[in-house]
C-alpha cells in the first residue's frame, strides 16, 4: 500500500529550540495514525507544520504523491487534506445548519456562476447528510454557541468533513470533554475510518484513547521521533515507557 501522507525530515526551530527535529513517518490510506508524546514533545508544532500553519526549516510533506510542504490551509483543503482544531472553525452566532452550509459551499467551487440552483442542491444535500451522520439534526436550527462542548466538537469535525476531504487532521479531538463525550467521539472517529474509508491523523496526549483507536502510533519526545509502530508494540517499547508512560505514573 502506498502512503497517503508522507513526512520526511521535517524540522522547525524557534530560536535555539529544535521543537521538531528531523521527523519522518508515513500514514496509510483509510487508517488512523496517531502522534503522541509528553508535554512539550513537539506534537502541536508537528501538527502545525503538516497543516500549513507554520513553515518548516527543513523537510517535506507529501500528500497523495504531491508535495504540499508549506501550503496554506485552503490549498491543502483543495487537495483533499482537512484539519480540525478545537472548535475554532465554528461561528457561534450562526446555527448548526448555517455553519455546515458555509463549509459545504466549498463543494460548489468552479461550477460556474450561472448555475445557482444546481450549486445550491449540492451543498444542501451535503448539509443534510452531515446532520444525519453526526446526529445533529435535532440541533440544526440552534446557534452553535448554545451547543454543549461535546456537540460543538462534533460539529467542528462535521464542518471539517463538509468538503469531502480524503484525510482529516485532528488536534486533540477529545480535549476538555466529559467521559461520555470522549467515548462518543472515539466511536465517531473509528466510524469515519472504518465505514467511510477516511484517512485520519490525530495528535493526542490521551494515551488510552490513542491505544484503542489507532492503527499506527508515532511517539515524539523532545522534538524527535522516538518510536513508531502498532499500538501494542509501541506500548511495550522500553524507551517509550521510560520517556512517556514512565512520566504518567
Ligand atoms: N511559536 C513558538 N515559539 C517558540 N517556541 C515554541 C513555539 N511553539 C512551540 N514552542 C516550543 O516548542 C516546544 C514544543 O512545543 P509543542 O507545543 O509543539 O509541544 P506539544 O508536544 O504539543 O506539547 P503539549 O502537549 O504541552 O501541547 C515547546 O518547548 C514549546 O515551548
Amino acid at each position: 500500500m502506498s502512503a497517503i501522507l508522507s513526512v520526511q525530515g521535517l524540522s522547525v526551530q524557534f530560536g535555539a529550540l529544535k521543537a521538531v527535529h528531523d521527523v519522518s513517518f508515513e500514514a496509510q490510506p483509510g487508517r488512523i495514525t496517531a502522534v503522541i508524546g509528553p508535554n512539550g514533545a513537539g506534537k502541536s508544532s508537528l501538527f502545525n507544520l503538516i497543516s500549513g500553519a507554520i513553515r518548516p526549516t527543513a523537510g517535506s510533506v507529501r500528500f497523495d504523491g504531491r508535495d504540499v510542504t508549506s501550503q496554506a490551509p485552503h490549498q491543502l483543503l483543495a487537495n483533499g487534506l482537512s484539519r480540525s482544531f478545537q472548535i475554532t472553525n465554528l461561528f457561534f452566532d450562526l446555527t448548526v445548519r448555517e455553519n455546515l452550509r458555509l463549509a459545504a459551499q466549498f463543494l460548489e467551487r468552479g461550477r460556474g456562476l450561472f448555475r445557482p440552483l444546481v450549486r445550491s442542491t449540492i451543498a444542501s444535500h451535503r448539509v443534510d447528510e452531515l446532520l444525519g451522520q453526526f446526529e445533529l439534526r435535532a440541533k440544526a436550527d440552534e446557534l452553535a454557541g448554545y451547543l454543549s462542548h461535546g456537540e460543538q466538537r462534533r460539529l467542528e469535525i462535521a464542518v471539517s468533513l463538509a468538503s469531502r476531504p480524503r484525510m482529516l487532521l485532528l488536534d486533540e479531538p477529545t480535549q476538555g470533554m466529559s467521559h461520555t463525550d470522549t467515548r462518543e467521539t472515539e466511536s465517531l472517529i473509528r466510524g469515519l475510518s472504518r465505514d467511510h474509508g477516511l484517512s485520519i491523523l490525530l495528535v493526542e496526549h490521551d494515551v488510552d484513547l490513542v491505544m484503542q483507536l489507532s492503527d499506527h502510533v508515532v511517539v515524539m519526545h523532545q522534538g524527535q521521533k522516538l518510536a513508531e509502530g502498532p499500538p501494542a508494540e509501541v506500548r511495550a517499547n522500553p524507551a517509550v515507557q521510560a520517556a512517556y508512560f514512565g512520566e504518567k505514573h
